[in-house]
């Protein structure tokens, strides 16, 4: 991996309509972090945030072409992998992988829900997530529901973060955004570090675990260790969803990753 003063990371990710997750939130967590953004769009949503009217999966080889149109001309100094929906995407995306160079950190969300409830990806596409990516990535960023549904079990975040690595990723980092003190638990295949943090009750989390996951692979672009990144991308995702915009939308508000809430702050009034 090239250490450019300017890294470029690629979100490999679905199309949120309401601007709140997936490569939306990506993008502004990519700009909050000082890395120049890329998208490889793997299905748009019609969304908002109260539901999920409809989703339309990519074709695969467009996915392909996304990621080998950026990779030839730009470089990608680290992935980010989101909303992937079908078995055929999976296949995709892991083809894509495949092409890029050998040691490019790869950050894997294994989205299945939205914060509104809709699914995200189709059950019979756990196992490919499984068995065709899970042993090739860097990181993966389950929550506890997640992290439960890849393992068939109800154990906590410390059980499930080593039964993960089990499956072939280097490290897991089992994010804790709903649990009583939102602390993440990294495992790096022999030892389990917590990664403590504020919970904020009163803020707005539509997207926290996409800019969670992609402030993780901006930071491993920009050089920092995994547990040093684990430790800079929940300060990112905590201060997001401290600052989330509630009064977007009459559902989940989204998370504020850029400072559109500061910035309206200081805007004059308007006559
Ligand atoms: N209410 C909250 N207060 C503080 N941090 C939070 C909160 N919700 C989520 N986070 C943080 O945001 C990141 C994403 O976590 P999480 O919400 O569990 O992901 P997901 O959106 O996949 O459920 C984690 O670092 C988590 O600790
Ligand atoms: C396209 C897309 N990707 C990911 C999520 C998950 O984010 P959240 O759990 O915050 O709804 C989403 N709702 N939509």
């Amino acid at each position: 991996m090239t250490e450019r003063a300017i890294p470029a990371v690629l979100s490999i990710a679905g199309s949120d309509s309401g601007g709140g997750a997936g490569i939306q939130a990506d993008l502004k967590a990519f700009a909050a972090c000082g890395v120049h953004g890329m998208t490889a769009i793997t299905a748009l949503t019609a969304q908002n945030t109260v539901g999920v009217d409809a989703v339309l999966a990519i074709e695969p080889e467009m996915i392909v072409a996304q990621v080998r149109a950026v990779a030839r001309d730009i470089g990608v100094d680290a992935v980010k992998i989101g909303m992937l929906g079908t078995v055929a995407t999976i296949e995709a995306v892991a083809t894509a992988l495949d092409e890029l160079d050998d040691g490019t950190p790869v950050v894997l969300d294994p989205v299945m829900v939205s914060e509104s409830g809709a699914p995200l990806l189709a059950p019979d596409a756990r196992t490919a997530l499984v068995e065709l990516l899970l042993p090739r990535v860097t990181v993966t960023t389950p929550n506890v529901p997640e992290a439960r549904t890849i393992v068939g079990s109800d154990d906590d975040a410390p059980e499930l973060a080593r039964a993960i690595h089990r499956l072939g990723p280097r490290y897991v980092l089992v994010t804790g955004g709903h649990r009583e003190q939102a602390t993440d638990v990294l495992f790096d295949g022999e030892t389990t570090t917590e990664i403590p943090g504020e919970r904020f009750p009163d803020g707005a989390a539509h997207g926290s675990g996409c800019t969670h996951s992609s402030a993780l692979a901006a930071h491993l672009a920009l050089g920092l260790d995994p547990a040093d990144a684990a430790r800079a991308a929940k300060e990112v995702a905590a201060r997001a969803v401290r600052d989330g915009l509630r009064e977007i939308g009459q559902g989940a508000g989204p998370v504020d990753a850029l400072g559109i809430r500061a910035g309206a702050a200081e805007r004059p009034a308007a006559r």
